[in-house]
């Protein structure tokens, strides 16, 4: 399970750490300075060859510090190393300035305002400004480093951030003001942190461990740590012994004619993730549209919100799925029903069945229970938790800023029930507090999941699993790192469509 810190976390297992006796500030930082390098040399093996020219940016904390290491080090191998600082070095955080010292003995430091000329002439670019200690935006003062670090982008200089790039915030991912700095490579330590998997980030960042083990669990978090997804193969088995009705029975319900395509993706995305029968609900003037298009699936004509509830009379039908194509006012009529039904646990809401009660999420709110599940993209969030959504948009000008892990939270809180928050960083949560974010990004990237109809098949996915007896925050966690592994399996030129019929690869390749 890999967990993801915020800030606070970090600081809390450091302290928990060095309070332990086992290791001290001192040695963090030497680790942290050496996993930094061992870092530059993985990504760049071309620098380990021979020396080359280091400009390291150091600043005001231990982010500085573990600058001040690198330079040392650096400097061990050979390296042309020149070194840069913001503020006063009597200021510096004891360890950090233990490091400035250990450096002086080797070289001079140069106020950061001098950088920039340097900046013309290296092979790579040390950015240890702020890491989890950012507290505001940087200022002014930053901006003719900023320009510059920008023009070695352009000329291909090596960036590594130490932790995180300076100006992004560690739990957010959020750029705090304007001068936020880019790296190609981000070097964390210990566990990435919340920020490096959230938002728009660029580069790909990586963990070196600096030899926390044991404290991990310690010291005053007030939550669980978030964590990426893990999914539990053993829920996707089938049992040579099984009856197809020992998968569930999902129902998909559908809008009317012409509008049908959306909840036959669903349907077909919830029959290959193995549900046992999956069945469309179509209104009359649909039935012959769906019926032309449809095999293994199976229709009922579910015309109305009676017809609805007849139909969940049923007991095996174990899972609806209402949103994709539904129409707002079908969407209206037919939620209720569902949410309410006696005998159905599981409840998926996407699409139009979330835009539908935008006027009055609070009244969708109070029908929901433990077994239902909203999928909303960034905007269907906006319209069910508006004022959420204002919080998570505003510019932050301080650190730690609101995050989408924070928003989810919230809204699961809010509807009781699991949100799954779209995008290519996906944020699952639970009512309880419980969190997990799916990362389509760095290596496992995957914008041809930006492709109309492909959210419609992550509830189908959703619906699926559901009716397999998945429960809810597993089924969301599962599904939408199933996504994103047949998104990446199909690759460029994926259309909706491709994604369930890639399942099949997907479930042989993790051994199914
Ligand atoms: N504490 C430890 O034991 C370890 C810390 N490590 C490093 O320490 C970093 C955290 O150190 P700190 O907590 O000292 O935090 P930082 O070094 O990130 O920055 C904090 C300092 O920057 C100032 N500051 C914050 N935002 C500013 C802004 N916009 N403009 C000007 N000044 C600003 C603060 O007043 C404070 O002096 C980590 O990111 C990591 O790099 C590592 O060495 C591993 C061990
Ligand atoms: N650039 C991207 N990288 C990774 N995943 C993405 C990206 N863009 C969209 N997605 C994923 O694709 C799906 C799109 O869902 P949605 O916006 O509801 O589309 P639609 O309504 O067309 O079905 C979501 O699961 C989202 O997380
Ligand atoms: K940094």
């Amino acid at each position: 399970m890999t967990e993801l810190l915020t800030a606070a976390q970090m600081r809390a297992i450091e302290q928990a750490a060095i309070e332990s006796g086992e290791v001290t500030g001192l040695e963090l930082m030497e680790r942290a300075g050496r996993g930094v390098v061992e870092a530059v040399f993985e990504e760049w093996p071309e620098l380990a060859e021979t020396s080359h020219r280091a400009v390291v940016l150091c600043g005001p904390g231990n982010n500085g510090g573990d600058g001040f290491v690198v330079a040392r080090l650096l400097k061990e191998w050979g390296w042309d190393v020149e070194v840069f600082l913001y503020g006063d070095p009597a200021r510096l955080p004891s360890d950090a300035r233990v490091n400035y010292e250990r450096w002086a003995a080797l070289g001079e430091v140069l106020p950061l305002s001098a950088a920039p000329s340097a900046m013309t002439e290296t092979d790579l670019l040390v950015d240890a400004l702020f890491g989890t200690g950012l507290g505001r935006g940087l200022s002014d003062e930053f901006q003719d480093v900023w320009d510059s670090h920008l023009d070695c982008i352009a000329d291909g200089v090596a960036i590594v951030a130490v932790d995180i790039a300076s100006g992004v915030c560690a739990d957010s991912g959020k750029e705090i003001g304007i001068y936020a700095f880019v790296a190609e490579l981000e070097v964390s330590f210990h566990r990435l942190k919340q920020g490096h998997v959230l938002g728009d980030r660029m580069g790909r960042a990586i963990v070196k461990d600096i030899g926390i083990n044991t404290w991990q669990h310690h010291g005053s978090q007030t939550c669980e740590p978030v964590t990426l997804v893990c999914i539990e193969e053993s829920s996707l088995f089938k049992t040579p012994f099984d009856h197809k009705y020992d998968h569930g029975h999902a129902l998909i319900l559908s809008g009317g004619a012409g509008k049908t395509g959306a909840a036959r993706l669903a349907a077909r995305a919830s029959l290959r993730i193995g549900a046992g029968l999956v069945t469309l609900g179509v209104p009359g003037a649909a039935q012959m549209e769906v019926a032309g298009q449809i095999t293994a699936l199976m229709l009922r004509r579910v015309e109305d919100g009676d017809g609805l509830a007849s139909v969940l009379e049923d007991e095996r039908l174990n899972a609806v799925c209402l949103g994709p194509g539904l129409g707002a006012e079908r969407a209206r009529e037919l939620v209720p029903m569902a949410v309410r039904a006696e005998h159905t646990p599981y409840i998926v809401l996407d699409a139009d069945a979330l835009t539908a009660f935008a006027e009055e999420p609070e009244a969708l709110f109070g029908m929901l229970h433990e077994g239902c599940v909203l999928t909303p993209h960034g905007g269907e969030f906006a319209r069910l938790f508006p004022d959420i959504a204002e919080k998570l948009k505003a510019v932050p000008t301080k650190g730690p800023a609101y995050s989408k892990v924070d928003a989810t939270r919230e809204a699961a809180a809010r509807a009781g029930c699991v949100v799954l928050f779209k995008g290519p960083d996906t944020v699952i949560a639970d009512p309880d507090g419980r969190c997990i974010i799916n990362s389509a990004q760095y290596e496992r990237a995957a914008p041809w999941l930006a492709t109309a109809g492909s959210g419609d098949v992550l509830a189908g996915f959703i619906t699926g699993l559901l009716a397999r007896g998945v429960a809810p925050m597993q089924a969301a966690e599962t599904a939408a790192w199933l996504h994103v592994e047949c998104a990446r399996s199909f690759g460029p030129g994926l259309i909706a469509e491709d994604l369930p019929e890639e399942l099949p690869k997907v479930f042989r390749d993790l051994g199914l």
